[in-house]
């Protein structure tokens, strides 16, 4: 006797994330167990864009990446990071979408596997990177894509933007989270005291050295090695750290022993190290092996909608059970700041608002007060001067790209998409 097919939740029930099934139309045929517990019960014929982000279209249609449609072109997998609405609020959620083909290769249905981004707030709070802007999302996306492999990162970003923040958050979502984060913050270090500090030394390696000293990679055994302020590495440290890298071994201070490093690496920097190797400060074999997946940290002019979101995070951080408000005129000065210390500058003006608001209003006398000298943008003229027009930054682009491939115009032009003849005449 052929057996009963199995109802579609059943299939899904295996998947230990909360899914759904989809038809091609978007209509949800089906949800398992624990997307009902998370996002609860879909109404009958209910359509995917409706339930996760009560748009009336496709998401494609509202301005956002839509899995399905990039299924249907690639008849493969996707994965995509989306805010979704959930009864706790809007949440980051990491969309995975699984075409179901038929024989002749047509996606029919889709299973959608939707699994949460701890690392991430899309609502105020005091201890996770909180953001919901597209900027956000995308740098969050590159977090999220990275976290659980081996690969070293790069965090490039102005002073302030959350580059160990977003350290801490990729440590978190690792495989590695249940050993230690261990920080080294290279500005102002010397050759000496950085070697010992992150090798140990043992005694009588050097005068001081009274005792034996456990290294800052023993510490990071099994966890990951947080290298903020990379740019600033002595030159001297720098072959070092990528012999290092390079065999996974060291020596402590005035030890012969070899040790062996386990580790994932992750790096900071506001500097722009292209420019410090071609100034010959920066070692460029050392810049490609930290630089294996770059990840860049928008600086806050570029996420002001993120504003009134961080400014109730960090008001909640900074005392929390006291519920600060700010008045609609002060959020909106706020919003208007250049921000050059990005979101440690927002936090500074926010606790010296607490200390000079007599109530639990930072009203726009409160707020002004508290300004100190942060700039105010009084048109986006700052912003347009950083714009060039088409033909330069096309120009600009390709004058990088032929750097990047030592001069060969050929293989720039392969990248580019162009032929060599277009490359040379754009290039004039
Ligand atoms: N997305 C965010 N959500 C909440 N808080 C944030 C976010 N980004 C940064 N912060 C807060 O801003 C402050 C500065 O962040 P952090 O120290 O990570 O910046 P940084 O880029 O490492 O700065 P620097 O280059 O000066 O070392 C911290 O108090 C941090 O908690």
């Amino acid at each position: 006797m052929k057996p009963e097919p199995l109802p579609p939740r059943a299939l899904l029930d295996v998947i230990e994330y909360p899914a759904i099934l989809l038809g091609a139309d978007y209509r949800v045929l089906a949800s398992n167990r624990r997307y009902v517990e998370r996002f609860g019960d879909v109404p009958p014929s209910a359509r995917c864009y409706e339930v996760s982000h009560g748009y009336a279209h496709p998401c494609d249609q509202a301005g956002e990446s839509c899995p399905m449609a990039a299924c249907k072109r690639s008849a493969g997998r996707e994965r995509v990071l989306h805010i979704h609405n959930s009864p706790r609020g809007r949440e980051h959620i990491d969309v995975e979408m699984v075409p179901l083909l038929d024989d002749a290769g047509v996606a029919r249905y889709f299973v959608e596997v939707l699994k949460p981004v701890p690392i991430a707030s899309a609502q105020a709070n005091a201890t996770r990177m909180v953001g919901r802007s597209a900027a956000f999302n995308q740098m969050l996306e590159m977090i999220n894509l990275v976290a659980a492999h081996e690969t070293s990162v790069l965090l490039l970003g102005e002073t302030g933007t959350g580059k160990e923040l977003a350290a801490s958050a990729i440590h978190e979502a690792s495989l590695r989270a249940h050993k230690s984060m261990v920080t080294v913050e290279c500005a102002g270090l010397t050759e000496t005291l950085f070697e010992s500090e992150l090798f140990g030394h043992v005694k009588g390696a050097f005068t001081g050295a009274v005792s034996n000293k456990r290294g800052l990679l023993e510490l990071a055994q099994g966890g990951t090695l947080f290298l903020d302020e990379i740019g600033d590495v002595p030159v001297g440290m720098q072959v070092k750290l990528l012999r290092l890298l390079e065999t996974g071994t060291y020596r402590a201070v005035g030890d012969t022993q070899l040790r062996r490093a386990d580790f994932r690496l992750v790096c900071a920097t506001h500097k722009d190290l292209r420019e410090q190797v071609q100034r010959g400060a920066f070692r460029e074999d050392l810049y490609f092996r930290i630089n294996a997946f770059p990840i860049i940290l928008p600086p806050l002019r570029k996420r002001r909608e993120d504003i009134p979101l961080l400014a109730r995070s960090i008001l909640d951080k900074l005392h929390p059970g006291r519920t600060y408000r700010l008045s609609d005129r002060a959020l909106a000065r706020l919003q208007a700041l250049a921000f050059s210390g990005n979101v440690r500058e927002l936090r500074n003006i926010l606790e010296r608002a607490t200390i000079f608001a007599r109530e639990l209003l930072i009203d726009d006398e409160v707020l002004q007060r508290s300004l100190g000298e942060a700039p105010e943008i009084r048109d986006h003229a700052n912003e347009e001067a950083a714009w060039v027009d088409l033909h330069t930054q096309e120009r600009r682009y390709l004058k990088q790209l032929l750097d990047h491939c030592q001069g060969d115009k050929a293989r720039a032009a392969q990248i580019a998409g162009i032929s060599v003849r277009s490359l040379y005449r754009r290039l004039e």
